[in-house]
């Protein structure tokens, strides 16, 4: 008799994490029978029910120190470990609280800055430095809850009125601002969008950052080829002990305080995943070849578990503290308060879900009157396209042109060159608190967190860590946001200074703004950095110009583009097991950057990192773009 299909699938799946075939069989024989043969109760979660079983059976087996027989549950009996019925009630619950922006209780955070440090004009952007605002000073101690300001902030950057509903699709009324733009001109806008605010997407790179050396630290390993099918995998994998997790430690917890690391010297020590997780990383009976699994590296805190995978065993588990939304580490002025929220500016007369009403609401007025996600979730192809052309074709008519450009004054701050121009940054505008629709509106995604089953792998071309989900993405779905800690400009610089010799380090500039703001001062220019605490996208590595994601700005809870998310979407379908990629943008040419870039594997046709050999011609080779960069 031929195997039945959803068996066979199981087995896939499972055998992902490393769990044999025949350690799986009875475990999945018992569920079945636990279950009814209720398939789609075991299936749901991608078999986290079956995967709980299974670490189950293992912690009873060590526990009880016998038998070989296979697991029985008593008829009728179900798995102690939580279910996924449970489990899914739970993931509802969390799916509808809101992702909060928190600011980081300053006990649990690595290293002070101190007041007079953060007034020091920063090197990484040699504006002209302001003395810091008092409003910004009083900010340098807050409390562990979402920031509401004393003083909304309804300046030049707040929204304009405009008609709550729009009449139709691409149709925005609004008129375009344009010296209230200071410092900055237009150039061609797009008729059809209606940024006043202008946008540079750009992520600059700090000065300073230390050398990438890792390449020359890897082992070589062994990694599951791309889209290979999974039995042929089996073959090749080693077939770790697979132990349950012992600990899921979240905040609050004095382990969890400790996690954060302590400054000493000014650098920071982090605990690694396997001390914080006591995981899985057990070796076969000769105790070689041993992998490394990590069943969820994000201590509870997503929708979804990530488990993190070394099949070589051999890599250090990556140090860092798992955060799942920004935290503002200190200084940052991140003005989050319902009154800065324009009536015209929310959709509060909504209700249930904006994207089926008759016509689109309010919210959609920033995506030119058509919201930017589809009934099913994912970006609407002419968006996703519109952004795809701004990152990879960047033409003249998407240009903004600064009249005191920060990057050129980076570059020479006493004659800095003229505005070479910057892309018009399009934004994602999703209905938020203040809003009349519920948390299943379509038009709150990037809030409602994870929803692709991801996994953390250590990958083979000496790139160190990198992330693929386990399962099918279709083109334009959201796949993570880029989450870490919120710091100004001065921070970061501060905090490099002290980084030594760090292998990795992951900042992402909010650059959004400069355009709006003209030159901003350095403690007022916010970043993220997702060295210390961080999401899974701190482990999202680069590529060249065909990255199969893409980073697009999503305006939540703030009105303006000084602070906002920074979203991932799939910018092509893609299959299970395929790396997740993206473009940072970095200019592997600049060879005066103060930052030496890491040597790029990415592997593409088009890569600009001319000190790979052979992977490009001059017909390949595109024009830079300066948007990102992480290093
Ligand atoms: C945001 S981290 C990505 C996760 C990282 N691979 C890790 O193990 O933590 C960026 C670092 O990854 C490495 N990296 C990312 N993309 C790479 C590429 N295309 N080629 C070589 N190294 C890369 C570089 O060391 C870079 O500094």
């Amino acid at each position: 008799m031929a195997p039945d299909p959803r068996v066979l699938k199981a087995f896939d799946a499972t055998r992902a994490l490393g769990i044999p075939d025949e350690e799986m069989r009875p475990v999945l024989r018992n569920l079945l029978k636990v279950y009814d043969r209720k398939w789609e109760l075991i299936e749901e979660d991608n078999y986290r029910t079956l995967v709980d079983a299974y670490f189950e059976f293992k912690e009873d087996k060590q526990a009880e120190g016998k038998r070989k027989a296979p697991i029985s549950y008593h008829d009728g009996e179900r798995p102690k470990q939580k279910l996924h019925l449970e489990d899914g009630d739970e993931r509802i619950l969390s799916s509808a609280k809101p992702r909060q922006v928190l600011s980081v209780k300053e006990t649990e955070t690595p290293p002070k800055t101190s007041k007079k440090e953060i007034s020091k004009p920063s090197k990484i952007f040699k504006g002209d430095i302001k003395p810091t605002t008092s409003s910004q000073a009083s900010q340098t101690r807050l409390s562990e809850v979402e920031r509401i300001s004393k003083l909304p902030r309804m300046d030049a950057r707040n929204r304009k009125s405009y008609p709550e509903k729009a009449s139709s699709a691409g149709h925005c009324e609004d008129p375009i601002d344009g010296p209230s733009c200071r410092g900055i001109q237009r150039k061609n806008m797009p008729s059809d969008h209606r940024q006043k605010e202008l946008q540079s997407p750009r992520i600059e790179k700090p000065k300073n950052m230390p050398t990438d050396h890792y390449q020359k630290e890897q082992t070589p390993r062994i990694e599951k080829p791309k889209n290979m099918a999974s039995e042929h995998y089996q073959k090749e994998l080693k077939t770790p002990r697979i132990e349950k997790p012992k600990l899921h430690l979240g905040p609050g917890s004095s382990s969890y305080r400790g996690q954060s690391g302590d400054a000493s010297n000014g650098n920071i020590r982090m605990k690694s995943l396997s001390s914080l997780y006591q995981d899985v990383h057990q070796s076969d009976d000769e105790n070689t070849n041993s992998s490394h699994i990590v069943s969820d590296i994000t201590k509870g805190s997503e929708n979804l578990k990530i488990s993190l995978l070394d099949e070589t065993g051999r890599e250090e588990l990556p140090k860092f503290n798992y955060i799942p939304c920004n935290i503002i580490y200190q200084s940052a002025n991140v003005n989050i308060s319902l009154a800065r929220i324009a009536d015209q500016g929310c959709c509060s007369d909504c209700s249930r879900d904006c994207l089926s009403a008759s016509f689109p609401c309010a919210c959609a007025q920033e995506t030119g009157g058509e919201f930017a996600y589809t009934p099913q979730g994912t970006l609407r192809e002419e968006f996703l396209t519109a952004c795809m052309s701004m990152k990879n074709e960047p033409q003249d008519d998407h240009f903004v042109y600064c009249q005191e450009c920060p990057l050129e004054r980076s570059k020479n701050e006493y004659m800095p060159e003229p505005c070479k121009g910057h892309l018009v940054r399009k934004f994602i505008k999703e209905c938020w608190r203040k809003c009349g629709c519920n948390m299943q509106c379509g038009n709150r995604v990037v809030q409602r967190g994870l929803r692709r089953k991801l996994q953390v792998f250590l990958t083979s071309e000496g790139k160190g860590w990198g992330v693929r989900a386990l399962e099918d993405l279709p083109k334009g779905c959201f796949v993570c946001e880029y989450a870490g800690e919120i710091l100004t400009n001065t921070e970061l610089y501060e905090r490099v200074q002290n980084r030594g010799n760090e292998r990795h380090t992951y900042p992402v500039t909010l650059d959004a703004d400069w355009g709006s703001e003209g030159v901003l001062m350095d403690e007022e220019a916010l970043c993220l950095d997702a060295t210390y605490n961080g999401n899974v996208a701190r482990f999202i590595n680069h590529r060249c110009e065909d990255a199969n994601l893409i980073d697009i700005p999503v305006e939540v809870e703030t009105p303006d583009r000084h602070y906002y998310h920074l979203a991932l979407f799939t910018n092509k379908s893609m299959k299970a097991y395929e790396e997740l990629t993206w473009d940072y943008g970095i200019d592997f040419d600049d060879h005066d950057h103060p930052i030496k870039a890491f040597q790029c594997c990415c592997g593409s046709a088009f890569c600009r990192d001319k000190k790979q050999k052979g992977t490009r011609s001059s017909q390949t080779k595109k024009p830079r773009k300066k948007c990102a960069l992480i290093e």
